[in-house]
């Protein structure tokens, strides 16, 4: 069976009690399937830019990473967002390593357009480390950020940054966010979207800010591995057990090839 990949984001970094129920459908999983959980923090990310009097701004749902910040961006995801998450998997009998996207070559890292500052795009290169650490029974833990061939540090959005870690394993993606899966304009959960019903929703704005840079990458995951990417809730952690099992949770984005499936029977699923 294929690795899954879980990425994790938002206020999931910093709840003991969400953690705690996570890592133990991990412990469940885990017994049959390898896993890599990649995480984001921006949450935590925030906190320390407010506590440093620093202004942070987005643009198109990534964050613009001075000079000046991202010291602190490294420091609050690859420092402690990571380890944190280390020692609450830890705690709950796991095997885990802390990564980051610069480790041991798993990611081409370059940076985007300057008006982002230090942001950087990933896309998958070097999966050694990781199946070594896989086949030796570890849990791989990587927070979003990655340097730059010419050894740049570059603060990488997790949702894109689990995308090339899936892509990577060619792995099952699902990302738990702080809601229940992409919502439509009256916020019931949407079942199922194929690039066409996204491209609408986007130009509806509709999905904006971080679920768009999810959206996006997920599509793109979904579209190179050839499998549907699900979008759900780390809030139930116990729905990934449903999930994987076949049922339906969150919102699966579709690859072209599978658009046809019947729509209308995963949103009867829903309802
Ligand atoms: N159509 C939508 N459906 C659900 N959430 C949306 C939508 N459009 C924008 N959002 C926002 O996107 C957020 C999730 O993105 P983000 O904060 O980046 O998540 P994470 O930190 O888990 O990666 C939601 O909490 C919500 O505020
Ligand atoms: C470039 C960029 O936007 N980087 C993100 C990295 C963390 C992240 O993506 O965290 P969530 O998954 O919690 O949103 C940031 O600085 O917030």
């Amino acid at each position: 069976m294929q690795p899954l990949v879980i990425k994790v984001g938002g206020a999931f970094i910093g709840d003991k009690d969400a953690a705690r129920g996570l890592f133990a459908v991990i412990q469940e999983l885990i017994k049959t399937r390898q896993l890599v959980l990649v995480h984001g923090g921006g949450p935590i990310v925030e906190q320390w830019m407010q506590a440093l009097n620093l202004k942070s701004t987005k643009i198109d749902g990534l964050r613009v990473t001075t000079d000046v910040h991202m010291p602190y961006v490294v420091g609050a995801l690859a420092g402690t967002a990571n380890t944190q998450l280390v020692a609450q998997a830890r705690a709950c009998g796991l095997e885990p390593v802390g990564l980051s996207l610069a480790d041991a070559h798993l990611v081409r890292c370059t940076q985007m357009q300057a008006k982002y500052g230090a942001v950087g795009e990933v896309e998958p290169a070097d999966g050694k480390l990781l199946k070594v650490l896989l086949d030796e029974g570890y849990l791989p833990l990587i927070s979003s950020i990655g340097c730059s061939d010419g050894g740049q540090l570059l603060n990488v959005n997790a949702d894109q940054a689990a995308t090339a870690i899936a892509q990577l394993l060619k792995g099952e993606l699902v990302m738990l966010s702080d809601v229940a899966g992409v919502l439509d304009k009256q916020q019931s959960l949407l079942a199922q979207l194929n690039a066409q019903q996204i491209d609408a929703l986007v130009e509806q704005k509709v999905i904006r800010d971080g679920m768009l840079v999810k959206v996006k990458a997920a599509l793109s995951a979904a579209t190179s591995i050839g499998m549907p990417v699900t979008i759900a809730s780390w809030k139930q952690p116990q729905s990934l057990l449903q999930m994987l099992s076949g049922d339906s949770a969150g919102t699966r984005i579709c690859p072209p090839e599978l658009q046809s499936m019947d729509e209308t029977k995963l949103n009867q699923e829903h309802q």
